[in-house]
């Protein structure tokens, strides 16, 4: 037996104005199940699908409403039969089914087999400017601009979130075939109406997304592959060993460190290892040098300045070196150097991180963590007042010394190679082999100007080599300080300019003059090689860069 003719799983009930059931057939001839329909009959103005429960099992009634009396049509589906379960099941099926077919995001066309249509929904009639049932039989073609609905009727395939253009602006669509008995008997298709806007901001957020895994990615790679900076440290002397071993333990803990040591012993190697070290690594450290900060200028470029401070200050304003260390380090070099002033306004902001730009009034924050160097006796300069005591405590919770070379010549050999080797690659020579002796000859000389005037003098050594192979004959008698074939004394060690003990004090004078002389020219070649850039110059002549600071503004002053 059919399902439909099955008297338990369908009926039918005709019921006339005056309550009178004039035709009954299944499920129809029930009376309670009459007496259900009748009740639903004055429902009929607002749906025509029912769910209604009849011994316990969901039914799906039509009821339709004619001149004098209302039919009803009870029918049970399969439990398979999704539609006919839902409309059994949701007592607001007819409503549901409604809203999809007339919603105002989503417009729908039905195509029948011949891709002609057989249904737009009302906001697409109105889009299209068609009116009620207007475009009905019509082939598709001719009533949807670039549809593709045709094409789905002859592949059969689903087309899902296509961007279309119709009238002007684009909509994202989805076309679907509907197949009966594996036949495709016509096509959906639906129109996102609102999509477009809210796709365009999916698209940004999935940009944003994509940016921030991006970055994610730059910095997994940085983390994997970062030198921790202490790698650059090159020996294996007792005494870098051990400042190898302090740096690991003191870079986590966030305190200030001071870092002692000659000129050119490392310092801002060691600071750049403690800051990589440290968990405030994702930024960049803030370098400042104390001793090149011409005292007009000092104030606003350490603490900032608000909009017209002064005149020739920046429009806006600018940050000053503290403010960018916010949540990193300052390398506050050659710290030694600092102006008494300024030490008073650096020990207020290292107590409690509060300081004003210049001009303004406004209380600002930051929260930096300080490593300063110097290769001042700072010791000596606070017994003769020209550092602050109170400051020295605050700067100095942790210190390191940096050993100079000379304390460790057996690291000469591992400097000078690991130097050569990243020369080589930079400047793409072949200088890459040094002849035993050089080191045993490296290690005689005295190194007041420490690594910087060693890798000095084995760059210029490489100079004057056959091209591979660097020997003891490539080193040239050195203009600078320190090197025994030269008998300039060394610009880091003033005091030695003293006259000799036995010497006329008009010839310590004249020598003083001459070394004066020489320096002079000596900085100015190096600055002209080096296009004024002062930092290079100072590598290259192997002094430091306050020296060479101080030796310009001694120049400057004597015209
Ligand atoms: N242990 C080391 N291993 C490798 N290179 C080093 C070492 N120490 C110093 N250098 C190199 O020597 C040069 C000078 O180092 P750096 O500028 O850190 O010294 P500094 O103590 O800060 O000098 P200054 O006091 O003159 O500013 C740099 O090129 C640095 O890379």
């Amino acid at each position: 037996m059919s399902e439909t003719h099955d008297p338990a799983r369908a009926g039918l009930l005709v019921i006339d104005d005056n309550g009178n059931f004039r035709f009954q057939d299944g499920l129809g001839a029930r009376a309670d199940v009459q007496e259900r329909l009748k009740g639903l009959r004055g429902q009929l103005r607002t749906r025509r699908l029912f769910g209604v429960e009849l011994d316990g099992v969901r039914y799906t009634v039509l009821g339709w409403r004619g001149a004098d009396a209302t039919l009803f049509l009870i029918h049970r589906g399969k439990r398979e039969d999704t539609l006919l379960d839902f409309i059994g099941s949701v007592d607001f099926a007819y409503s549901i089914l409604n809203h999809l077919v007339s919603s105002p995001y989503e417009g729908m066309t039905v195509v029948d087999h011949e891709a002609k249509v057989r249904f737009i929904s009302p906001v697409h009639e109105g889009f299209f400017r068609l009116g009620t049932g207007e475009a009905a039989g019509k082939p598709v073609t001719e009533v949807i601009e670039n549809t593709r609905l045709h094409e789905i009727l002859r592949t059969g395939k689903a087309e899902i979130g296509r961007v279309q253009e119709m009238r002007g602006v684009t909509r994202v669509v989805s076309r679907i075939p509907i197949v009966e008995g594996g036949v495709v008997v016509g096509a959906i298709g639906q129109v996102m109406f609102k999509a477009p806007e809210q796709l365009q901001q999916l698209s940004l957020e999935v940009n944003r997304l994509r940016d921030e895994i991006a970055q994610y990615k730059r910095e997994l790679t940085g983390l994997r592959t970062r030198s921790t900076g202490i790698e650059q440290i090159i020996g294996t002397s007792d005494a870098i060993r051990q400042l190898k071993a302090d740096i690991a333990k003191v870079a986590p803990l966030d305190v200030p460190v001071l870092l002692i040591g000659e000129s050119g012993t490392g310092k801002e190697l060691v600071a750049n290892a403690i800051h990589s070290l440290s968990a405030r690594h994702g930024r960049p450290m803030v370098m400042v040098n104390s001793a090149a900060l011409p005292a007009s200028l000092a104030e606003s470029e350490l603490f900032g300045y608000e909009p017209g401070a002064f005149t020739g200050a920046e429009r806006k304003g600018r940050k000053g070196k503290f403010e960018s260390a916010h949540k990193s380090t300052l390398f506050l070099d050659e710290v030694g150097d600092m102006p008494l002033d300024l030490q008073v306004k650096l020990l207020r902001i290292l107590q409690d991180g509060v300081f004003e730009r210049v001009g303004g009034e406004q209380q600002r924050f930051s929260d930096f963590r300080l490593v300063s160097a110097t290769n001042r006796d700072l010791g000596q300069m606070i017994q003769s007042e020209k550092f602050r005591l109170d400051l020295y405590y605050r700067i100095s919770p942790v210190t390191l010394r940096l050993p100079p070379l000379r304390e460790r010549l057996e690291d000469i050999p591992a400097i000078v190679q690991g130097f050569l080797a990243g020369l080589s690659s930079r400047n793409r020579n072949n200088v890459r082999f040094v002849d035993d002796k050089v080191y045993g000859y490296l290690q005689s000389l005295k190194w007041p100007g420490n690594v910087r005037q060693l890798l000095h003098e084995v760059e210029r050594a490489a100079i004057f080599s056959d091209g591979t192979t660097i020997r003891v004959e490539d080193f040239r008698p050195s203009a600078l300080p320190g090197m025994p074939s030269v008998a300039i004394p060394a610009p880091s060690a003033p005091p030695e300019l003293a006259a000799a003990p036995g010497a006329a004090p008009g010839q310590a004078a004249d020598m003083r003059s001459a070394v004066g002389t020489v320096e002079e020219s000596l900085i100015r070649d190096a600055l002209k090689r080096n296009d004024g850039n002062k930092k290079r110059a100072a590598e290259e002549l192997g002094i430091s860069r306050s020296y060479l600071y101080k030796r310009l503004r001694a120049i400057e002053a004597q015209g």
